[in-house]
């Protein structure tokens, strides 16, 4: 096997569909990767997540590092054993958290220093220490360390930070241990600038990468400017390798990121609207603790083989969620993820088929219709 690679198989425009070679298994894309955090999908089993067709999951060095520790889940075997994973995992690198969990945090031309936001202890972060924690973990695809800037940021911050990025990503590099059926992505930065995104493709194609990652973006600069954002940045990546969207999103937005070349996401949307009784369907989404599903026998959805749908009704998930029971979120995340990974199985057969454009105004007058 060689190093990790992705493989087309058919495109639809600028959509494409492939698969993603890994050491540990072989992922169809398009692919949604439900996020684990801290080494678990909140309220999920893995046998769970596996039933609902993911591929590729998440976690988070920042979350590791903190709880329970590198050396910890080394000692229980690594984060596949630990988790009862065997599938690929991809382990965000850390800065992205820092920033975003608004840590106390110190940013040097070097690196982050930073304190817990659990225990208040001071942490550093540099590409260097976040690749090797990556491996120390036995992530499959491993993350560059970067810098994304808190939104509104000028142009001249937005420039300084990406050259930070660029620095750090040619660090990274350095600092990866290539390894058969394993990866390193590297992260576009650059905001809404497309001379400045531009810039950051070239640096990151000159280092060379398994995989790129559009960073800096589902960070509260609106759909649209995402949107046109990607129109001219995937067009700039290498065709014949993956491409990942971080953070993003809610259906639509897959929908169209798709449309504009991408290839993977990961977002806490599904995971966290389970959480807090929002279910995601082929009809928008639906609010469980609302009265009107009090007494309605039906299933959250008829298309849905999740055992929310194929064993219990609107009105027991109402229940739950009124009675603040454990079992509503558990089954709620559950459903939200089998509907992501049925989206992006329907999102790549219309792909296959040469038939997207049809697919996808489907999906978005359906979405528009509003509940059964
Ligand atoms: N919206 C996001 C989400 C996760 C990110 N992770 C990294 N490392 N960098 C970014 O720019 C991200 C953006
Ligand atoms: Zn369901």
């Amino acid at each position: 096997m060689s190093p990790m690679r992705w493989m087309t198989e058919a495109t639809c425009g600028n959509a494409r569909a492939g698969h993603l070679h890994t050491a540990h298994g072989i992922v169809p894309t398009p692919t949604f990767m439900p996020v684990g955090t801290a080494g678990t999908v909140k309220a999920m089993t893995m046998d769970a997540v596996r039933s609902t067709g993911a591929g590729i999951v998440l976690g988070n060095t920042y979350h590791l590092m903190l709880r329970p520790g590198a050396e910890r889940v080394r000692k229980m075997g690594g984060l596949h054993r630990m988790m009862d994973w065997s599938g690929p995992i991809l382990t965000d690198s850390g800065g992205f958290q820092v920033m975003s969990l608004g840590a106390l945090r110190k940013l040097d031309q070097d690196g982050v220093t930073f304190n817990s936001h659990i225990d208040g202890s001071k942490h550093r972060l540099t590409p260097e220490i976040s690749t090797d924690i990556q491996h120390a973990l036995d992530a499959t695809i491993t993350m560059c360390f970067d810098e994304c800037p808190a939104l509104p940021a000028t142009p001249e911050r937005i420039e300084q930070s990406m050259q930070l990025s660029m620095r750090w990503a040619a660090r990274s590099r350095e600092a990866f241990v290539p390894r058969l059926g394993y990866g390193q992505f590297g992260i576009v930065q650059g905001g809404t600038e497309r001379e400045l995104r531009e810039r950051s493709v070239r640096a990151l194609t000159d280092i060379g990468f398994e995989g790129y990652a559009i960073g800096g973006l589902a960070v509260g600069e609106g759909q649209e400017l995402m949107f046109s954002t990607l129109d001219y940045t995937t067009p700039l990546l290498p065709g014949t390798h993956a491409r990942y969207l971080m953070g993003v999103g809610t259906p639509d937005d897959l929908l169209g990121a798709v449309e504009r070349g991408v290839d993977m996401f990961d977002c806490v949307m599904p995971t966290r609207a389970g959480r807090t009784a929002r279910a995601y369907t082929e009809r928008g989404t639906l609010n469980m603790r609302n009265a009107r599903h009090a007494e309605d026998n039906r299933p959250i959805s008829p298309h849905c083989d999740c055992l929310a749908c194929t064993r219990h009704s609107r009105a027991y998930l109402h229940h739950l969620f009124r009675n603040n029971e454990i079992l509503g979120p558990m089954l709620l995340t559950w459903h939200n993820l089998a509907y992501y990974q049925r989206l992006m199985r329907t999102i790549r057969a219309a792909i296959v088929a040469s038939n997207l454009p049809a697919v996808a105004a489907g999906l978005r007058a359906d979405w528009a219709a509003g509940d059964w």
